[in-house]
């Protein structure tokens, strides 16, 4: 096995040298200072930090949902910076999963409609193999009794684990969870957070949560803490 090859197995993704500058001139902000980070494969990591000390531009470029100023990231193999707009559209699509704060299921659809969402939107059909990922990943984060049920008809913590299995249908690379919690109450907090853990360790997924709560964080297997654009 190459050396390239083994690094690809075990990082999921990676940043290196990654600098984002926000404005010009007098109103330049630097928002990431040439951070070096590997996510592993597999695994749980939250990025932590105060407000304003980078986080969500860190998860940004991550994700490319925004494009660096310096540095390269890659994912699962692939240099971001080597995209152009449309192939980074459908490498999103295909490679990362996103979970946000909002759970932002489509109301008139059932939780098993929205879990296959993504493969749809992808072009893909909806065959015995995506049904029973489908019935697996609900399975996973105990939704299964609630496949049929529209997200009106579910608590706030079952609609944010049908969520999670939306964003993991598709197998990504990465999945990307933006305060996931900050809509649910302790309770329903700890049991998603041990859901994503879960994904992490019963389905191989690697997890990047960005959290401000260290109590969330301690979830995690690995903690990356940010201040002023670094990783300290
Ligand atoms: N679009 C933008 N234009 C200019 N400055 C920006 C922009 N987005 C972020 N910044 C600045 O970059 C720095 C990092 O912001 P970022 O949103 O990544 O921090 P954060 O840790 O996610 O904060 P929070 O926890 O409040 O969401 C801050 O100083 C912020 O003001």
């Amino acid at each position: 096995m190459t050396g390239q090859r083994a690094a690809v197995e075990t990082v999921a993704a990676s940043a290196r040298n990654l600098t984002k500058i926000y404005g010009q001139g007098e109103t330049q902000v630097y928002a990431l200072r040439g951070i070096d980070l590997d996510l592993p494969r597999g695994k749980f990591t939250a990025i932590m930090g105060s407000s304003g000390s980078g986080k969500s531009t860190l998860m940004h470029c991550l994700a490319g949902l925004d494009k660096a100023s310096d540095g390269k990231v890659t994912v699962g193999g692939t240099d971001l910076g080597s995209l152009d707009d449309d192939a980074l559209t459908v490498f999103r699509r295909e490679h990362i999963g996103f979970v946000f704060q909002s759970f932002n299921l489509l109301p008139m659809l059932t939780a098993f409609q929205n879990i296959v969402l993504p493969l749809e939107l992808g072009g893909r059909r909806v065959d015995n193999a995506a049904t029973e990922r489908a019935h697996m990943l609900a399975e996973t984060l105990g939704v299964a009794d609630r496949l049929g049920h529209r997200p009106s008809e579910m608590s706030g913590g079952q609609q944010q684990r049908v969520a999670i299995a939306r964003a993991l249908i598709t197998g990504p690379d990465l999945l990307f969870a933006d305060e996931p919690t900050g809509n649910l109450d302790s309770t329903t907090s700890a049991e998603v957070l041990g859901y994503l853990h879960k994904s992490a360790r019963e389905l191989g997924q690697t997890v990047v949560m960005v959290t401000h709560e260290r109590d969330s964080a301690a979830y995690a297997d690995g903690v990356v803490t940010l201040e002023d654009g670094r990783i300290v």
